[in-house]
């Protein structure tokens, strides 16, 4: 659990945090004023702190002046304000407060922004989900729990491209086999021609330019996890052997006469609707109900917002390991875009936006641009028009220039400006005197 120590003097709000807090799994030590505060923070060390900036006894610049100069390694502050105290807030940033929040406080907010502070160092494994924080994707993680004490049975993921069907199957590999192999294999990105000796293996001499025995997929997860994505676009002449292989848990390789054992446990996992393709004749049915015996069906990253919190805490955080001295933060304006954003591509296209984000950013700021957003300074249209604008004033320039025979002073009368503004004008649009 995540230690951290609240120092609020309001009894009501004191109590009423302590609670959200513990229910977010928090360990909390509540403390009522500066002094008492202080001290908890100095002698037990918790990660986090949440301190009101007006306490009776001290203010919460004095008590973070006297925290910094007395501690080696200081929780994480995040401070707050009333409605009079926001400059005292920005001059704690300065002194390297991690964050601050307005009243009325939003308790999810606040929750928000402390998983956002936590270091990953005070993170166990066991309160940190490690698939998402919501509802949804807590409930996967007890599906595969239990599936996990049920290797032989298959399971099928399936879920828009992009949600972390792969990520929900090496989470089973984690929790059934973590020390055996875990393969995967794409059935729609393999060419027709070698998907039947991917998937079977062949003897050396099978086929013409079968120089070696080759092992396929369900040999090489010997008794570990195999997953084979996109299995809606397994081609139908292989579906009957597939079947076979399942049925069977037995497979012969290509040119060979023996039969060899599958210990893998096979998950499955598709972005199609297999349904629709078992009724357009595209995906035979007694596969469908074979590899159908547990369903795990993960909902798109826009219906999880919990997720999008969470998940953009990660990918800053595994950034920021990777590059010290770029540490970034949302801003509660990143956070409410983030949210509003509908996220065609799931969990993707927020890893690849956030890691452009976190390239751009400057200091804690991440440079966030969301598809359909106006770019920073305009949208292309804007930019067109600004373009034309520019074109029409210098034109206007060379004509007023022409019919006041180039002098400045009565060409700039002429516009409507001064006689500086012109000549700043023309030195920008190349225009000589
Ligand atoms: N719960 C998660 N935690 C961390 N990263 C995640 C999570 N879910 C997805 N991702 C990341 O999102 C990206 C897409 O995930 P993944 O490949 O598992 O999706 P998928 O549903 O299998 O996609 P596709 O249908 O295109 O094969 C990957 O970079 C993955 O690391």
């Amino acid at each position: 659990m995540t230690k951290l120590c609240l120092i609020e003097d309001d009894a009501i709000m004191g109590e009423a945090l302590t609670q959200r807090l513990e229910l977010e799994g928090f360990e909390v030590d509540w403390q009522r004023n500066g002094a008492a505060g202080l001290a908890v923070l100095l002698k037990t060390g918790p990660a986090l702190a949440v301190i009101d900036i007006n306490l009776p006894d001290m203010s919460g610049i004095d008590l973070f002046e006297r925290l910094l100069a007395e501690s080696a390694d200081p929780p994480r502050c995040l401070f707050i304000t009333g409605y009079g105290t926001i400059d005292d807030a920005v001059r704690l940033l300065k002194l390297g407060a991690a964050d601050y929040l307005t009243k009325p406080l939003n308790p999810a907010q606040l929750i928000a922004r402390l998983r956002a502070l936590t270091p990953a160092r005070h993170r166990t494994c066991v309160d940190d989900p490690c698939l998402g924080l919501s509802p949804a994707m807590q409930r996967i993680e007890v599906e595969l729990e239990r599936a996990a004490r049920h290797p032989e049975s298959p399971v099928l993921i399936r879920g828009e491209s992009g949600v972390g069907k792969e990520v929900v199957a090496q989470r089973l590999h984690q929790l059934q086999c973590p020390r055996a192999h875990f393969v995967a294999i794409n059935c729609a990105a393999l060419p027709e021609g070698i998907i039947e000796s991917e998937l079977f293996g062949h003897e050396k001499g099978a086929f013409t330019g079968a120089a070696t025995l080759r092992q396929g997929v369900f040999e090489r997860a010997g008794d570990g996890l195999l997953f084979l994505d996109e299995i809606g676009d397994m081609p139908m002449p292989l579906q009957p052997r597939l079947l076979r292989v399942i049925q069977q848990r037995r497979l012969i390789r290509l040119g060979g006469d023996r039969e060899i054992e599958i210990a893998a446990r096979l998950v499955f996992a598709t972005h199609q609707d297999l349904e629709g393709l078992v009724r357009s004749g595209r995906f035979r049915e007694d596969i469908y109900y074979r590899i159908n015996v547990l369903e795990i069906v993960i909902p798109p990253l826009r219906e999880r917002p919990e997720d999008i919190l969470w998940l953009t805490e990660r990918f800053i955080d595994d950034f920021g390991r990777r590059f010290p001295d770029e540490q970034r933060r949302p801003t509660d304006d990143d956070i409410s875009r983030l949210l509003r954003y509908h996220w065609p591509g799931n969990v993707r296209e927020l890893r690849h936006l956030l890691e452009r984000a976190c390239i751009m950013g400057d200091g804690t700021r991440l440079a966030l641009r969301l598809p359909g957003e106006a770019e920073p300074g305009g949208s292309a249209e804007v930019t067109a028009l600004k373009a034309q604008a520019r074109a029409g004033e210098r034109a206007a320039i060379l004509a007023a220039l022409a019919d006041q025979d180039r002098n400045l002073s009565e060409a700039a009368a002429a516009l409507g400006v001064s006689r500086k503004t012109l000549w700043q004008k023309m030195k920008r649009y190349g225009i000589s005197r």
